[in-house]
Parts: structure tokens; C-alpha cells; sequence
């Protein structure tokens, strides 16, 4: 014993576990480890492959994009201990995967299991007939006509947000984290839209601000453990598994655990509120939102159809973590590129005054809709820059993946389809796909509004097999499990476009270079900081109106 170290004696039983999981998952590993013939980068290491490669913080992005050129619509990845997955955005592959078979190719079950540990049984943690239940229910409270009554509380949000800032900036010009002051926009829009309550003064952090803040920088970091986390639920019953994560000592880890729990008592009490509300029939409100249309619904569905407590709690912190840092972060791209491009800023602000004569009250969802310029800019940015780079899928069954765009095989054979093993991993290359050259042109990598507001090439066009949910592009994927909310958070960032820059100017400070670090989310920081601390410093002057 004496010759083992210190650790391994005093943790025995902890050091089983990792060794045990280590084992299962080199198991795992082995069994989807050969996609013959389709070419990829060489595996950085035997024990990670390319994981490290592809969430990357700085290189991350590029990496992804690279490998799209080099390889083409689909390249093996290396994964966890010589194992492989396939990295796909050819437009017909993505189309089979996502919306053909997606009975095929499930939900990923590292991140199905990790959302079930983080949030319970909602969306983001069901397969099969439970999810497909979930989202049938859960389908109305997005609907157009929903978004429509939403408007003018999104105005409202917005106008607070302005209001803010332009009494910071009110007398010189000022530098502002502006993700800061999004992100507090977008938790706010989820809570009045989504929940019915506000989470508190936009200027003032609360716990639950905090911790609903930290979730996703703390996941991104910790991302690459992830594909361990379907060994974890075999490890005992819940209060045993708390146990052992609590005795893990990573400050990291424990911080996750104390989010985790600040954001399910909150959800609790959020669930708690409406139901008391609905019972007593108080509809004194502003308007209808998602949990009290999800709650009447609920009630009015038969037994099966029914969901359970448990399952509503998860939604409401589903709704929390998919909602905040995808929109706010998805603005903040939208603001650096105006700061960084004058002329665009200057065109927009044009339209948006034409349209609007300085009455922002007058802000509605139809008129919103009405404006080419914003529009064209908000697909393209979302487009270019998708907030989330790639999300991910598991084959139930061996099957066949058919190629619009063959590639060669490693044999120099052309490939027009790929056989895939039960239990592989497919990456779905959002960015790649997006950044297609033979879907999007040539210039497909550069940030051109103009593009929108004239014909699409035909090969955006006539691609039937080109099927996401928005504007051709895969931001916000495609099928059964499309982000729900993709109106929801279009409709914030035209609220917040159209608000912020009828007053304010946006440009680059002179002695800061920002940076997008690649992860679960691109997220803004200062250029060569390695933090998880995002930040958007603008420099933002108060305009005379
Ligand atoms: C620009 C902002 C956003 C982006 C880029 C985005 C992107 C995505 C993507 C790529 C997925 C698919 C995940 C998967 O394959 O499992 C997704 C799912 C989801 N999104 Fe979004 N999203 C955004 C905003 C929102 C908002 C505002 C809401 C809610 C109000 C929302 C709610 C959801 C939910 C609940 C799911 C899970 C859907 C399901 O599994 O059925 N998202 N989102």
C-alpha cells in the first residue's frame, strides 16, 4: 500500500468508481470505433482524440471550419480512448439525421443524461414518446400569435435597458459590458415572458441572476467530462451520487452543484406561484406566459398526456438555461459587428428611425417584421455566427447516411453514402454547414447582410434536403428537436435592436481587443484571456435626438 499514493489510499472507494467508469467508457468506446473509410484529422492524443481540438476556447471555431473545408461534408473525429465520431454537415446527411430518421438518431445521451442530473425530466433530458409529448404541450406557448401579445413587454424590457444606459452615458461617451446588460435583458425577457415574474432589478445582481449566469460558463468548461456523465447515473441512487460529487474536491464542480440547486428551488417556487395563481383564477397579468399556457394545458390533457411535477420544475430551468446566454450572446454579436462595421450601424439606425419617427412606443411585432435592413443583418449574423457551433446525436441502429456532396474515401474510392454503427456519435457541424461554400457561395464565411435582401442562390433555395427551421441555415437545427424558442429570440433581438440604436452609438475601444472563445457557446472575452468571464466593452455614446 505504502507504494500508492496518498490519494488513491484515503479515496479508495472514489478511485474504484473513476476506474471503473475509465473502463466502461474505453468499453463503450470500442464498440462504435470503426467508420471506415471516411477521412478526418488525426486524432490530437489516444486518450482524448480530438475532443480537445473541437472545444478548444480560442481555436475551437476555426478548428471546426477547417476541418469542413478539408474533408468536406462529413470526417471521423477521434474521441475518448481511440474511439470515433463523425462530424457531418453535408446538407443531405444533416437532413437524414435531424428530420428523415431522427427515430435513428437520437438526442446524445452524455448530454440527455447530463440535463437530466442538472435540470430533471424536461425537453432538453427526454427521448422518444416522452419528449415528443413534452414538446406537443409545450409547442402553442411559442406560437406567433403568443408572440405577438409578447411584444410590447419586450418593449417595455428593452426601453428599461436603454433607459440604463443612456444615464451612463448621458454626458461623454462611456466604455460598457454590454454582455453584462444583455444578459440581464434576456434573463428578464424569459422571466416576465416565460415565467410571469421578473427576477429582479435590472441593475442589481441576485443570487438566482448569478447562478443562472454561471451555468453555462461553468458547463462549457467542464464539457469535455461530459461524455462520462451516462456511467455516472449507474453509480447508486441520487442521494448516494450527491454524496460522491460533493466529496469530489473541484471548486468548479462544487460551484455547479450549489447553481444547480439555487436555480431548482427557484423553479420550485416559480411552479409553486402559478399553480396558487391559476387556482384562483388570477389572470391580472401581463398576458399569458409560457409556464401558466404549459400549466392550463397540462390541466386540460388526459392522464397519460399529463406532466408530472417533477417534469414541469425541469421545464421551467430548461427554459432559464436555453433562453439567457443564447440570446444575449446572440445580441452582443449583433452589436459588435454594427461597432465594428459604422456603416452598417448607420444604415440600420436609418431604417429603424424611418420606420419609427422617434415613437418607440409604437414598436409592435408587425412592424418589427417590417424592416429588411434589421432582418437582413440578424440572418446574417445568426448565420455567420451561430451562438451554439455544434450539437450532437447518437445512432440507435446501424444505418446509412446518403451524401449530397461524395467525398473520397480513405481507400480513393467515391463515397456517395456513409454506413453508420449502432451507438455512434455524430457530431452535427452547425458552423460548418452554415459556412458551406457549396450551399452559400465562395463568399459563404463573410458577414454580408446585403445577401438577404436580394435572390438567394438556388443552392439555398431549390435544396430541399436543406431543412432548418430558419432561414436555410442550421442556427437553430432542424426537426423533432429544433430550438423552440428560435421566434422567441428573433422577436428579443429586433425589440432590442430597434430600441438601442435609435439613441445610442456603437464603436470599438481603442485599447481592447475582443475575442469569441469557442465552447458549449460562443461567448465574448477579451482577446488572450483564457477566462470564463465573458465580456463586450463598447464604447457607447449618447446620440442627440
Ligand atoms: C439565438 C438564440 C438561440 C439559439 C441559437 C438556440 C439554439 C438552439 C439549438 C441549436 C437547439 C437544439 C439543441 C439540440 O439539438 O438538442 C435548441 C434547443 C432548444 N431551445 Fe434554443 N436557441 C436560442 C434561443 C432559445 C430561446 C429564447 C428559448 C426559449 C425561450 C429556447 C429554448 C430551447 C429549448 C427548450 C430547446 C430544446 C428543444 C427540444 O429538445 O425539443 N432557445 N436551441
Amino acid at each position: 500500500m505504502a507504494l500508492l499514493p496518498d490519494f488513491v489510499t484515503g479515496n479508495a472507494g472514489l478511485c474504484l468508481i473513476a476506474a471503473s467508469c475509465i473502463g466502461a467508457t474505453w468499453l463503450y468506446y470500442r464498440r462504435a470505433s470503426t467508420l471506415p473509410n471516411v477521412p478526418g484529422p488525426p486524432p490530437s492524443s489516444f486518450l482524448t482524440g480530438n475532443l480537445l481540438d473541437v472545444v478548444a476556447p480560442a481555436t475551437g471555431r476555426d478548428w471546426l471550419l477547417n476541418v469542413s473545408t478539408v474533408y468536406g461534408g462529413v470526417a471521423k473525429l477521434g474521441t475518448l480512448f481511440g474511439g470515433h465520431s463523425l462530424l457531418v454537415n453535408d446538407p443531405r446527411a444533416l437532413h437524414q439525421v435531424l428530420v428523415k430518421d431522427q427515430d435513428i438518431f437520437e438526442e446524445w445521451s452524455a448530454w440527455t443524461t447530463t440535463n437530466s442530473l442538472l435540470f430533471g425530466p424536461g425537453l432538453l433530458a427526454t427521448v422518444g414518446s416522452q419528449h415528443k409529448k413534452q414538446r406537443k404541450m409545450l409547442g402553442p406557448a411559442f406560437s406567433v400569435t403568443h408572440l405577438r401579445v409578447m411584444t410590447p413587454m419586450f418593449v417595455s424590457i428593452a426601453r428599461e435597458l436603454e433607459t440604463h444606459i443612456s444615464s451612463m452615458v448621458q454626458n461623454n461617451p462611456q466604455e460598457v459590458d454590454m454582455i453584462g446588460w444583455l444578459t440581464r435583458f434576456a434573463l428578464e425577457a424569459i422571466g416576465r415572458g416565460g415565467m410571469g415574474r421578473s427576477f429582479g432589478n435590472m441593475t442589481e445582481a441576485t443570487i438566482f441572476s448569478e447562478a443562472a449566469k454561471q451555468l453555462t460558463a461553468s458547463l462549457s468548461v467542464m464539457s469535455p467530462g461530459a461524455t462520462l456523465t451516462p456511467f455516472f447515473k449507474y453509480l447508486g441512487p441520487p442521494q448516494f451520487r450527491r454524496l460522491l460529487l460533493k466529496s469530489i474536491p473541484w471548486s468548479l464542480l462544487q460551484r455547479l452543484v450549489d447553481i444547480v440547486d439555487i436555480m431548482d428551488d427557484e423553479a420550485k417556487k416559480i411552479l409553486a406561484e402559478q399553480q396558487k395563481d391559476l387556482a384562483n383564477h388570477d389572470t391580472d397579468k401581463d398576458g399569458e406566459d409560457i409556464i401558466r399556457i404549459l400549466l392550463r394545458a397540462n390541466q386540460a390533457s388526459n392522464e397519460e398526456e399529463r406532466m408530472t411535477e417533477e417534469e414541469l420544475v425541469a421545464q421551467i430551468s430548461i427554459l432559464v438555461f436555453t433562453a439567457m446566454d443564447t440570446t444575449s450572446t446572440a445580441i452582443a454579436r449583433v452589436l459588435h459587428l454594427l461597432a465594428l462595421h459604422p456603416d452598417v450601424q448607420e444604415k440600420l439606425r436609418a431604417e429603424v428611425i424611418e420606420a419609427y419617427h422617434h415613437q418607440d412606443e409604437a414598436v409592435d411585432f408587425n412592424n418589427l417584421s417590417a424592416l429588411p435592413y434589421m432582418d437582413a443583418i440578424i440572418k446574417e449574423t445568426l448565420r455567420v455566427y451561430p451562438p451554439i457551433p455544434m450539437m450532437f446525436r447518437q445512432t440507435l441502429k446501424d444505418t446509412v447516411l446518403p451524401l449530397l456532396h461524395p467525398i473520397t474515401g480513405e481507400d480513393g474510392k467515391v463515397m456517395n453514402e456513409v454506413h453508420v454503427e449502432k451507438g455512434t456519435d455524430i457530431v452535427v457541424n452547425i458552423i460548418g454547414a452554415n459556412h458551406n461554400t457549396k450551399t452559400w457561395g465562395k463568399d459563404a464565411s463573410e458577414w454580408k447582410p446585403e445577401r438577404w435582401l436580394s435572390d438567394l442562390p438556388e443552392s439555398v433555395t431549390k435544396i430541399r434536403d436543406l431543412s432548418g427551421v430558419f432561414a436555410h441555415q442550421m442556427t437553430f437545427i432542424a426537426g423533432n428537436r429544433s430550438c423552440i424558442g428560435f421566434n422567441f429570440a428573433q422577436l428579443e433581438m429586433r425589440v432590442v435592436l430597434a430600441i438601442l440604436i435609435q439613441s445610442l452609438e456603437f464603436s470599438i475601444p481603442k485599447d481592447k481587443e475582443i475575442a469569441w472563445n469557442s465552447g458549449l457557446l460562443m461567448t465574448p472575452v477579451l482577446e488572450g484571456s483564457s477566462s470564463i468571464h465573458t465580456q463586450l466593452p463598447l464604447i457607447v455614446k449618447k446620440r442627440k435626438i
